[in-house]
């Protein structure tokens, strides 16, 4: 299927799937052409400054407020928020998810390992998906958050309201707060990670002394071109709201826009685009040269979200031990592996599809294998190939859920990667 892209982050965008479709000099002319119905869509108030603003308006063949009343959806049961009670300072690993007996779609394969804050609070939520089966007539909304999806096993094709997206492992789709959309799989099963973002949308980050270029570049973000189905099917909508779930029923494709302008729209971006960035001299930088995107938070340089990439790259520092450094951080971070090895994890135990989280002040760092390794390596320039791991990094405490302690995933010896290290000799 040949999909077509609009290039740039967060530009003002204008696509139409018929020709005529957006009207002209206006946005909300007194009949629409075609009897297409005007709505705007927005993800920051009316009121918010110019660079923080974000709307868009549809042009669609009905309005989206024709449906019945939402009522509570049973399905999805481990999308479930943490309830403060499995909250620990433990640094934790999980296995891979495995996939799902049956037919299990992205709606009903999400699982929640943690998260903090909520939809009224700003925060983020931290999910697992593991799924068999495509969305057919079916449709998903999350209310309370933006979502970032990275695929870690499985091309995604997903259809949102203002277009349709290739996703493949190795790419990552942002989905606007509110926006509707459906997730097919090209490959037949499906596995991933998806940082629900409560708080200010993700953005890139600033370059301070990097200059005009480097780490994300904007042009290398595609929205899609407008794209929509003339469905009278039935079709369900679920609703994530209020950190619980709904649903309700329409006669029709939500998919029905047939023209689009406006600045809040999805993207999609290929982590392989990602210009990295690293010391040529010593010492090993902080990983924040690695920030894809953030959601920064109202502490200016302490982000909601930091959405971190370890991707392959050079290693060549003189004198420096080159993994990560034990360290102890202010931030939480909770790590994923798309594919490969991580390099502070020589020892294994951290595994495609897998997870870990080193909470707030929590020493953490190489394993010993890792350590021993570095120590002794030929500092000759070495390439870190093969790999894509990443790490949502969060200002607040990520808690845990029951899932996440009690659901069988958990490796109950991940601290034993950190023993056994020679003691330091005095002279
Ligand atoms: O803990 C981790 O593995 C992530 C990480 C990587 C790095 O290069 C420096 C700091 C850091 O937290
Ligand atoms: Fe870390």
């Amino acid at each position: 299927m040949t999909m077509s892209y609009q290039t740039g982050f967060l530009n003002h965008f204008a696509s139409e799937a018929v020709p005529g479709a957006l009207p002209e000099g206006r946005n909300s002319p007194q009949k629409p052409a075609f009897g297409l119905y005007a709505e705007q869509f927005s993800t920051s108030a009316f009121t918010a400054p110019r660079a923080e603003n974000r709307r868009s308006w549809l042009y669609r063949m009905r309005p989206t407020t024709e449906h019945g009343a939402f009522k509570p959806y049973s399905g999805a049961e481990r999308l479930a928020a943490p309830d403060g009670t499995h909250t620990t300072p433990n640094r934790l690993r999980w296995n891979p998810l495995p996939m799902p007996d049956g037919e299990v779609d992205f709606v009903d394969g999400m699982v929640t390992y943690g998260g903090n804050g909520g939809p009224s609070e700003g925060g983020i939520g931290i999910h697992l998906y593991a799924a068999t089966a495509s969305m057919d007539a079916r449709a998903f909304q999350n209310s309370d958050g933006e979502m970032l999806i990275v695929p870690q096993q499985g091309a995604l094709l997903i259809t949102t309201e203002l277009g349709r997206m290739d996703v493949p492992p190795g790419h990552i789709a942002v989905i606007p707060k509110g926006m509707r959309f459906r997730l097919e799989f090209t490959e037949g099963a499906a596995r991933g990670y998806i940082c629900e973002n409560f708080g200010a949308p993700f953005r890139l980050p600033d370059l301070g002394p990097i200059g005009a270029n480097g780490l994300a570049n904007p042009r290398d973000f595609e929205t899609p071109a407008a794209w929509f189905e003339d469905r009278d099917d039935n079709f369900e909508v679920v609703q994530k709201f209020n950190g619980k779930l709904w649903t309700t029923m329409i006669d029709h494709s939500p998919f029905d826009v047939v023209g689009w302008h406006g600045n809040s729209a999805p993207y999609r971006y290929d982590l392989a685009r990602f210009n990295t960035i690293g010391t040529v001299s010593f010492d090993h930088p902080d990983p924040s040269i690695f920030t894809v995107l953030t959601s920064p938070s109202d502490t200016p340089g302490t982000a909601n979200c930091d959405f971190v990439i370890f991707p392959p790259r050079w290693m060549v520092g003189e004198d420096t031990f080159r993994p990560p450094w034990f360290h102890r951080n202010v931030m939480s971070e909770f790590m994923g592996l798309i594919h490969g090895e991580y390099d502070a994890k020589e020892g294994g135990g951290f595994a495609p599809g897998g997870a870990s989280l080193h909470n707030q002040f929590n020493g953490h760092g190489p394993d010993v294998d890792s350590t021993a390794k570095a120590m002794a390596a030929d500092l000759k320039p070495h390439k870190i190939d093969n790999t894509l791991a990443f790490m949502f990094e969060s200002r607040a405490i990520i808690q845990s859920t029951d899932f996440a302690m009690n659901g069988g995933l958990l490796q109950d010896d991940y601290d034993a990667c950190w023993s056994g290290f020679p003691k330091a000799r005095l002279p």
